[in-house]
């Protein structure tokens, strides 16, 4: 075994996927090798045994490939390094680890390993026998909790697709139930688990990394409670901020989501980028398919409207609001030109605070309900003002 980066590259090639080829992130950090690398980034480390799905969810999630290629993944027998360079709020790397690993081999560093990890990802095959797979997670737990105490543990229970609902539910009531106990038998009830019913094959899998990825956001109170603000003098009812390229939401507004609501915005997206990639003018070098130009109105026949508004080159913003309220369209409009800047001065103050002093993982760099209550956001209009 050894450290390598994916020599695939780039964005995943395949054939299937609804998104263009070239349409992805960056191409993998092949130059820093990893034990030398100064790279600070966030780690979320993706690990569970073999087969389990580890592969295919990095896949999916961050290179569209489309679920049924997964099925000729081969097993990967390597750590396989990915970086995820999307905008400057989610930036991070993802880590594969073979499902064969040995904690005790000395050819892994784990002191390096964990002690840079902001996320651990442990996946559990749900449609197999989880026992071993628990064992596994409280090992692997207990060794990078005593060498990183700070690390998010997030168990995804995964392949869930094949799972009627009241076994997806006792499953989940199960595996949490043995994973807590087995972890206050080891004396470390402090850890704290978080669990996430998973598919490649729905939206759940996106959900639940944009639910990881906003874990390591340390701005994600301030990004909330610009939304709020938003949705409030725009009378919007649910508003998601989107990293377009992996439709991962990285904030929400504080009501709850509810996966209905996610699943259509996310095929707004799709629906975008796959009409601008096809019709949009293309120049060299640029891929067209999402710019300072792309927005999008869909109006639903139930009453109601999706709303999509670039923020800037990776940001989008989607709302769903009621067409009787999108008749004061220009409020909207005007608000979110508010939000957009508002959004811009988080990103100057977080590349200033970063040039100031070394952000160490999860640390907080700006405390959003200050950011907002100093008063720096420009005004936004409501409903009121404009009628009165
Ligand atoms: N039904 C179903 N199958 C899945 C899901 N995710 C992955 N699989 C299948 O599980 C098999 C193993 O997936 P991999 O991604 O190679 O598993 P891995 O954990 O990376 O395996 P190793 O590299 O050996 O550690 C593949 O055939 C996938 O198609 C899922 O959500 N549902």
């Amino acid at each position: 075994m050894s450290y390598q980066d994916d020599e695939e590259g780039g964005a995943f090639d395949g054939t299937a996927g609804s998104f263009p080829k070239d349409f992805g992130y960056g191409a993998f950090d092949g130059e820093h090798d990893i034990v030398t690398s100064g790279d600070q980034k966030p780690r979320i480390l993706l690990m569970g045994l073999r087969r389990s799905g580890k592969s295919s969810i990095q896949k999916v999630v961050f290179h569209k490939m489309s679920p049924n290629e997964t099925l000729f993944l081969e097993s990967t027998n390597k750590i396989v390094k990915d970086d995820i360079n999307n905008s400057s709020f989610v930036q991070f790397q993802i880590w594969d680890f073979p499902g064969q690993i040995d904690f005790f081999d000395s050819n892994f560093d784990y002191d390096m390993i964990f002690s840079g990890c902001g996320a651990l990802i442990f996946v559990i095959d749900a449609q197999d026998d989880y026992m071993e797979a628990l064992n596994k997670l409280n090992v692997t737990v207990t060794k990078a909790y005593k060498i990183n105490s700070n690390i998010k543990f997030e168990v995804f229970i995964h392949k869930v697709d094949g799972l009627g609902d009241d076994f997806k539910m006792e499953s989940q009531r199960d595996i949490h139930q043995r994973a807590t106990d087995d972890l206050n038998d080891s004396g470390l009830d402090q850890i704290h688990l978080s669990f996430h019913l998973t598919s490649i094959y729905d939206h759940s899998i996106f959900e639940a990394f944009s639910k990881v990825v906003q874990k390591l956001i340390p701005q994600l109170p301030a990004l909330e409670n610009l939304l709020n603000i938003l949705n409030t003098n725009s009378a919007i009812e649910k508003s998601f901020l989107f990293d377009v390229v992996s439709k991962i939401y990285i904030a929400t507004d504080s009501t709850p989501v509810d996966m209905q609501s996610y699943e259509l915005c996310c095929d707004m997206i799709d629906v975008v980028i796959d009409v601008s990639w096809i019709y949009g003018i293309r120049e060299e070098q640029d891929p067209a398919a999402f710019d300072e130009q792309s927005f999008s109105l869909i109006k639903l026949n139930n009453g109601t409207v999706l709303y999509l508004r670039e923020v800037n080159k990776f940001l989008a913003l989607v709302c769903i609001l009621r067409e009787d309220n999108f008749d004061h369209k220009g409020i909207i409009d005007y608000n979110f030109l508010c939000f957009q800047n508002a959004i811009q001065q988080v990103f100057e103050l977080r590349s200033k605070n970063l040039l100031t002093m070394t952000n160490p993982l999860g640390s907080p760099v700006v405390n959003g309900n200050n950011l907002i209550g100093d008063g720096q956001l420009s005004p936004t209009l409501t409903d009121e003002q404009n009628l009165n």
